[in-house]
């Protein structure tokens, strides 16, 4: 029977690390991503598409530090707003097309979506969420004379970290369930959402984070009644010991095993850790959530590949 699967895709699918981040990279991996997508509905199951920006949020800070001279940098909210706006474009263009050819007239809607956040989040004081291209050891030891916060991100390379406070309220959640009941696809919550908070008067301001996707889309996907939330990301399964000798790669996991592996910090925060984490509190609901690689899909919704987290 089909289900309703909300889909977090990842910033990093979108633009792979060590990839020339111009337009022609992004739009091909996002359409390689809607193929996968439209596989899903192909079949039988209903989708609300939810994606990353960490790459291509980094991307537009720094485009606007580069021109800083001539143009005054926008805040990282409007900087989070315009990657909303840029990824939407290119997945909605990209499933549109991939749904017309296989003659699917199902609607594609992105909604542009703020995220409420605390801010006073202790996460303003730890930033951990890595954004844009990767650098060596050296560079960002120089970015960090520069007053940038450099971090190390999974073996891969050195990013800029910006804080990632805990999403608390989906604006427009219930129309987005509502279009997605009707049948349409959804994409929302994009770069987990623009992030605002509300003062005392109930006035909405944004603020200086990026959250992080995975647990917006955590929240998408307990709110939207998804019966599963996958998040597709750049490797086939989650692993422990990743990157060691003797790594494993995790195919059926419960909560508690889960839980145990986060207590053993096998998984890195801004990376893994928040996928994982994401993971367990969807499947304590008795629901499945799955990692695995944007490829696998429909295998992985069939139980044949990925990660998969159960009660
Ligand atoms: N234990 C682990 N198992 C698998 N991947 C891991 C693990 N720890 C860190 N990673 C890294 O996490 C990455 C996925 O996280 P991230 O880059 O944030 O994904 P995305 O942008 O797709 O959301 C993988 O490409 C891998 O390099
Ligand atoms: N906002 C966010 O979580 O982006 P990534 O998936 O690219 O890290």
């Amino acid at each position: 029977m089909g289900k309703k699967v909300v889909l977090a895709l990842g910033g990093n699918a979108i633009l792979r690390p060590g990839q020339h981040p111009d337009f022609e990279n992004q739009y091909g991996n996002v359409v390689s991503a809607a193929d996968s997508m439209v596989n899903i509905t192909k079949a039988g199951h209903d989708i609300i598409v939810t994606h990353g920006n960490g790459p291509q949020v980094g991307n537009i800070i720094a485009q606007n530090e580069a021109a800083k001279d001539k143009i005054s940098p926008m805040p990282i909210f409007i900087n989070n707003a315009e990657s909303q706006g840029m990824i939407g474009y290119m997945l909605e263009t990209a499933l549109k097309n991939k749904l017309k050819e296989a003659g699917n007239d199902t609607n594609v809607v992105t909604l542009l979506t703020m995220v409420e956040v605390d801010k006073e989040d202790k996460a303003f004081d730890n930033p951990t969420k890595p954004i844009g291209v990767f650098f060596t050891e050296e560079e960002a030891k120089e970015m960090e004379q520069q007053g940038f916060k450099m971090a190390e991100d999974a073996g891969r390379g050195y990013r800029r970290v910006v804080p990632s406070p805990e999403p608390q309220v989906i604006h427009g959640v219930n129309e987005i369930k509502s279009l997605s009941d009707a049948g349409s696809i959804v994409i929302s919550s994009g770069g987990g959402g623009i992030p605002v908070w509300r003062d005392e008067n109930g006035e909405i301001h944004g603020v200086e984070a990026v959250i992080d996707k995975d647990r917006s889309g955590l929240k998408l996907s307990e709110q939207s009644d998804a019966d599963v939330f996958m998040m597709l990301t750049d490797v086939s399964n989650v692993y422990i010991n990743w990157g060691k000798e003797n790594e494993e790669k995790l195919e059926n996991i419960s909560v508690e095993e889960a839980e145990k592996h986060i207590a053993d910090d096998q998984f890195p925060a801004g990376s893994m850790l928040p996928k994982i984490q994401a993971a367990v509190e969807f499947a304590k609901t008795g629901k499945v959530a799955i990692i695995c690689a944007l490829e696998d899909a429909v295998e992985a919704l069939e139980g044949k590949a990925g990660t998969r987290i159960t009660l």
